[in-house]
């Protein structure tokens, strides 16, 4: 009769089950107990049977060894360069068991009489002072009472005088949107390496210790790592330095990000990959890339991809929701919205960190005055020509009449020439760089001894002096337990960057600073960049193999150095000609390339290119000409390399735009693959 759908006797017995009503009779005393309750008579004291399967779990250990767990343990934990990787099997509850300081106010009289509390016959226990006698504690209320600051005071009540303070406008909230931290959030969960990705010229400022903390705190079995991008913005010893600076909390590498003149590429790879043999029980690792917007984190992993896998852009905020790329076989990578963690950063901060859009900003020339505070004025007399000036406004004026940026009746734009110096300085156009720590001593003592060491520096020695200096301060202070702790530290940094090595003469920088700003770093061959990206084919392939070789020839790049200016001076004029020859096809392809493809990360000054070449050349004609005087009979095989040639850059110029003629020039000879494919 019910069909399909009957019950079975268990779901029958189940439902009469909590269908049952206790009985009870007027005076409240159970007539019918319910079903299962009728076991027990009721008052019966009941026991339950003891089962060893309640101690299966645990363990004792003595007093001893816990303590030494606490101790070691603890000491890994501060190491920012070990970590635990199978926490869930070890008591890590042991570690934090301690009973902690009471500090919270403790509302006494809510429980004990005021009798027994403040009494004659109180038996309250007296409170810990950290002073012994009533004078001392005198002297203290007053010591505090003179550096107390009414401007500090939150609690303080003061009158209302009507007006307040101007509420922030939202897009100073840039990167602080529950929606971005969310975002933020599922990258590190999903993450087993963190790269905190920083921009070289305020990487404080662009570094959020609240997050580091929590990854410490919470997620301690995540490796953090720093990568300190836009190198090429600030001088080499600058990076040097930032790097030595930040090394001694997180594994710290300086980066380039560029589709064709990159920095650092190599050595990142290179340490993603001892990650993953790190982690050789998992199938594939994933690497989340977070940090301040437009710090270029996109960039970073479209440099590593070497091609153009996330939006990039000058703006902040260009990425919108996490994405996953593959990156090998076992790496994935993870780019992350930008996030900003609420400070006390003013708005001008704000906007000098590149964190809101420009043209977003209502009184743009609010902020210049913070510009020409920051950037020396020499910069700025240099980028934008204009001598001198009085105020921010007199300096905008200037700017407007000699850009010709007028309104209507003549009257300076001011708006729009604050969005142009803006804008410029969020793309690195004015050359500007926070001072590491320590540069002032070193200015006062004239020592430089990181900048003095040999142009082959790798990392590994630059880190293991700091520490051995270290080393040597402990010993005179006689802490015996500190050197032990950075000596093991020492041996953690020289495994982990056994194979990671940086050349940092090798990084191209852009700005032109002036020699109060420069210390004279070794850089061997500026017209020399790392072409080995260059040269690879344009439609990269994704797998591993050519991940690796790109790798191998970066990684190359990035640290046979040294020997080149010796090796220079033997080679004969002939192989420096063909050198030259090399560079400056080189150079042809390259400028070819960003041409045709807009890489938004270089700009190509306009008169560069010619200046390059003019130079190249210059330098080659002199070669030639000591050749001619050395070796008469040598017979220069050399294309001669006419001035029209070198100026014919972009011969993908008609494909790529949208221009009148362009049908006509398409016959125009195709260079590289498609050339091939024409002949064939
Ligand atoms: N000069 C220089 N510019 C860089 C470098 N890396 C990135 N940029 C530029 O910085 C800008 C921002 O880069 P993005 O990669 O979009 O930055 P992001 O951190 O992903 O930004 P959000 O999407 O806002 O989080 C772009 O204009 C890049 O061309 C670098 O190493 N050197």
């Amino acid at each position: 009769a019910g069909g399909n759908n009957m019950r079975d006797r268990a779901t029958i017995k189940r439902l009469n089950m909590y269908r049952q009503k206790q009985r009870c009779n007027s005076r409240g005393k159970v007539i019918k107990p319910l079903q299962y309750q009728s076991t027990v008579a009721p008052g019966t004291v009941a026991r339950v049977e003891p089962n060893i399967k309640w101690f299966a779990n645990t363990r004792v250990i003595k007093q001893s060894s816990l303590q030494k767990f606490q101790e070691e343990m603890n000491a890994v934990k501060k190491d920012p360069y070990r970590v635990v990787m199978r926490q869930t099997k070890l008591p890590m509850s042991l570690l934090h068991d301690r009973i902690k300081a009471h500090n919270s106010k403790v509302h006494i009289l809510d429980t004990e009489t005021f009798e027994t509390t403040f009494g004659p016959k109180a038996q309250r226990k007296r409170p810990v002072l950290s002073v012994g006698e009533l004078k001392d504690f005198a002297e203290q209320a007053e010591v505090s009472a003179q550096s107390y600051s009414a401007d500090k005071d939150r609690d303080l009540v003061s009158e209302d005088s009507g007006v307040k303070e101007e509420a922030r406008e939202e897009i100073f909230k840039k990167g602080q949107s529950k929606r971005i931290w969310g975002e933020l959030y599922k990258v590190i969960d999903s993450s087993d390496v963190v790269i905190q990705v920083l921009d070289a010229r305020d990487p404080m400022g662009t570094r959020s210790q609240s997050i580091e903390s929590y990854l410490k705190k919470e997620k301690s079995w995540k490796h953090l790592i720093f990568v300190l991008n836009k190198c090429d913005l600030i001088p080499t010893w600058v990076t040097k330095r930032w790097v030595a600076v930040l090394s001694q909390e997180y594994p710290t590498l300086a980066f380039h990000a560029s589709l064709t003149n990159s920095f650092g590429k190599g050595s990142l790879i290179q340490l993603l990959r001892q990650f993953g043999k790190l982690h050789s029980d998992k199938k594939q690792i994933s690497v989340g890339f977070i940090g301040y917007p437009n710090v270029g984190k996109s960039s970073v992993i479209n440099t590593l991809r070497s091609k153009k896998v996330c939006n990039v852009a000058p703006l902040a905020g260009e990425t919108k929701v996490w994405q996953y790329i593959t990156l090998m076989r076992r790496i994935f990578l993870i780019d992350c919205p930008g996030v900003v963690y609420p400070s006390d950063d003013s708005e001008t901060d704000i906007v000098l960190k590149g964190v809101v859009q420009v043209e977003k900003i209502r009184n743009p020339e609010d902020h210049i005055g913070g510009v020409l505070e920051r950037a020396k004025a020499e910069y700025i007399q240099k980028t934008y020509r204009i001598p001198s000036w009085s105020s921010a406004e007199d300096f905008l004026e200037k700017l407007a009449f000699r850009t010709g940026k007028l309104l209507k009746g003549g009257e300076p734009d001011l708006s729009t020439v604050s969005k142009m110096v803006l804008n410029d300085w969020q793309r690195g156009r004015i050359p500007f760089f926070v001072k590491p720590p320590g540069c002032e001593m070193d200015e006062e003592n004239k020592a430089q001894p990181m900048l003095e060491m040999p142009e082959m520096e790798t990392k590994k020695e630059e880190l293991g002096n700091r520490l051995e200096a270290q080393d040597v301060e402990g010993a005179s202070s006689s802490q015996l337990e500190d050197q032990k702790l950075l000596r093991q530290k020492k041996e953690e940094m020289q495994n982990i960057f056994s194979n990671v090595k940086q050349n940092f003469g090798k990084i191209n920088v852009a700005p032109e600073f002036s020699e109060e700003d420069l210390v004279p770093v070794e850089i061997p061959d500026i017209l020399d960049p790392s072409w080995s990206e260059d040269e690879q084919d344009e439609e990269n392939e994704e797998d591993e193999e050519k991940v690796e070789e790109q790798i191998g020839e970066q990684q190359e790049e990035e640290t046979s150095v040294s020997s080149l200016p010796t090796k220079a001076e033997k080679r004969s004029t002939r192989e420096v000609n063909e050198d030259m020859d090399e560079k400056i096809a080189k150079l042809k392809h390259f400028l070819d390339r960003a041409k045709s493809k807009h890489f938004s990360a270089i700009r190509i000054p306009k008169g560069l290119s010619e200046k390059v070449f003019s130079e190249t050349i210059a330098k080659q004609n002199g070669a030639k000409n000591v050749q001619q005087k050395v070796q008469t009979s040598h017979i220069n095989l050399r294309p001669n390399l006419s001035p029209s040639l070198l100026k014919k850059v972009g011969v993908r110029y008609y494909e790529t735009h949208n221009v009148k003629n362009k049908n006509k020039n398409r016959k125009m000879p195709l260079d590289g693959k498609k050339a091939k494919r024409a002949k064939r």
